[in-house]
């Protein structure tokens, strides 16, 4: 591919900036790591957060870089082209759509501080039984008809994120879902794809590390209604939380058709919930959308499981699948792995796990099992190392406000030391135990488990492996639950 077609004036608007035998350059493939160069590749440039691209481009060059982006040429000069350009990671974003240019037709992605894994699950899983070859991207990787993919990030890189969505294009997906996070939208990640409608769940206390204020965090998010999706194309916001307004208003002053989904639901064009009971491991659901009234028996646990049905049935509608229709296949909705997951029992004691890592999806979280707690409703969690440390006390409170016995273990203690983390939640947490070792922790949380009793182990939901320093050791909540109950009996 020419440079000029990757690089071109109509998203960058500055075409005149390159020389013309730097336009008429060959280029066989793009690069944002200097490590992974190729001959042939285009360098991009990235200023970040731990190091700046800047510093390997001669490092880029010498693997094979014919041409460098970025937004200031080095100093010394530069032995290829370099293409100056105001925003280097949107224009990466926008060239790798150039350069692996299919995409499924229909594309929703979604944003939000909880729920994003959950409902891009099941808007492909409500497409797929409405019959269309349908996919999603996000914390659990590519899941698609032909391929299941582990992910390490909510939104991959651009390069990585354009490659799949064109091979599964290529695969015959027609429809994608997909999760825009907070990191995401405000890196570019996902400039240059084609989304037809978004969806915005909720915005609580996350990623504080990273964004300055709360303003930053929901003004990231709201990219997605304000940059990324067309004029016409559909906003399903759910109506419930402090920042909806917001949400509604950007999207609305995008021209976009706004659903609003919810109890506060609007029940022409969204979706209002009118009443909603727990019904065994199930919840009896009756909804309002366009004068008709809908009665849903959803076969999931966990109030907030609610919230997540209705944005992706706003999804499937808003992309044009019938309502009646769309509103029957949340009768045969599947948990994300690890989302509130039953895994077993013992004594007639339920045992979930589920992937609560914040503050308001741990309350959430223990709130949803209270009514299967007869008797004790008992936590085992951590908090992450590297990551946002001010939630470690909150989390601490909620779990003593919530639960009537806490254990307090690791979950990927990175670089950090796992007793100074634990340390700050037990700071909150009053009365809690300290069990370092999760798999320990799980046991001895389900040895003392009594009839009546609900288990909750949260953080990890579907992750394999625990992460200490810079080693992933191998590790699931789902195997040291199975392996407690082999061992101790169920
Ligand atoms: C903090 C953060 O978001 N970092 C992301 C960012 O990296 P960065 O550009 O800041 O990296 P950097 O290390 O400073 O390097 C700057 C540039 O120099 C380049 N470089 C570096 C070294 C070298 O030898 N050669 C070279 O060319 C790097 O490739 C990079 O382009 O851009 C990279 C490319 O898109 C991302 O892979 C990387 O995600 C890191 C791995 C990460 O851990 N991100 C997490 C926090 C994240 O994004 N999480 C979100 C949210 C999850 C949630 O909602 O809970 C997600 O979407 O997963
Ligand atoms: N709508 C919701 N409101 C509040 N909490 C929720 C909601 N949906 C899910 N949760 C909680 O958040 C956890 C993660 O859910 P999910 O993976 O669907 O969200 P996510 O936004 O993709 O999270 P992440 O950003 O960590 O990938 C669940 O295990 C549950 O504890
Ligand atoms: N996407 C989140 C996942 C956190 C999961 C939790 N187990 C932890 O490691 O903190 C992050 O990388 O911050
Ligand atoms: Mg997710």
């Amino acid at each position: 591919m020419k440079l000029r077609d990757l690089l071109g004036q109509d998203f960058l608007g500055n075409d005149a900036a390159i020389e013309p035998a730097a336009a008429a350059l060959d280029v066989t493939g793009i690069a944002l790591d200097s490590r992974v160069v190729k001959p042939g590749d285009l360098f991009f440039a990235l200023a970040g957060h731990k190091t700046d691209g800047a510093r390997f481009i001669e490092a880029a060059i010498a693997a094979g870089a014919v041409a460098v982006v970025g937004d200031h040429p080095p100093q010394g000069g530069c032995k290829v082209p370099f293409i100056v350009v105001s925003n280097p990671r949107r224009a990466l974003a926008l060239a790798a759509a150039k350069f692996f240019p299919r995409q499924p037709a229909t594309i929703a992605a979604v944003t939000g501080t909880s729920g994003k894994t959950s409902v891009a699950a099941f808007t492909r899983q409500i497409w797929e039984r409405l019959g269309h070859n349908s996919a999603s991207i996000g914390t659990i990787g590519l899941v698609s008809p032909k391929r299941t993919v582990y992910g390490s990030l909510t939104t991959p890189d651009p390069i990585a994120l354009h490659r799949q969505i064109d091979e599964i294009a290529r695969d015959g997906v027609t429809h994608l879902a997909f999760e825009a996070s907070s990191h995401g939208l405000d890196q570019y990640r996902l400039d240059g794809v084609r989304v037809s409608a978004g969806g915005f769940t909720n915005l609580t206390r996350d990623h504080m590390d990273y964004h300055p204020t709360v303003a930053h965090y929901l003004a990231a998010k709201l990219r997605l209604f304000r940059d990324l999706i067309p004029q016409g194309g559909a906003a399903v916001i759910s109506a419930d939380h402090e920042c909806s307004a917001e949400a509604i208003k950007a999207a609305r002053a995008k021209g976009l058709r706004v659903m609003a989904v919810g109890r506060n639901g609007d029940a022409g064009e969204g979706i209002r919930l009118v009443s909603a009971e727990v019904d065994g491991f199930a919840q009896k659901l009756a909804v309002e959308h366009r004068g008709k009234r809908y009665s849903i028996r959803l076969p999931l646990v966990g109030e907030f499981q609610i919230e997540n049905a209705l944005v992706s049935a706003g999804l499937a509608v808003g992309t044009g699948s019938d309502a009646a229709n769309v509103f029957a296949c949340l009768e045969h909705l599947e948990g994300a792995k690890g989302r509130l997951e039953r895994v077993g029992e013992r004594n007639g004691a339920s045992i979930f796990v589920d992937y609560a890592h914040k503050p308001d999806a741990l309350a959430k979280a223990l709130q949803a099992l209270r009514p299967y707690a007869k008797r004790k409703l008992i936590v085992v969690f951590g908090a992450g190392g590297d990551r946002d440390a001010g939630k470690r006390p909150i989390m601490g409170a909620i779990a003593a406000e919530n639960a009537d016995g806490v254990i307090i273990t690791d979950d990927n203690p990175r670089s950090e030391k796992p007793e100074a983390i634990r340390a700050a939640i037990l700071a909150e947490a009053k009365g809690a135990k300290e069990i370092g070792d999760r798999a320990e922790a799980i046991r001895a949380a389900i040895d003392d488990l009594q009839p009546g009793d609900a288990l909750l182990i949260a953080g990890k939901g579907h992750e394999s492996g625990q992460i200490v320093g810079d080693r992933v050791l191998p590790f699931s909540d789902h195997e040291a639950v199975a392996a407690a109950l082999t061992t101790r009996g169920a």
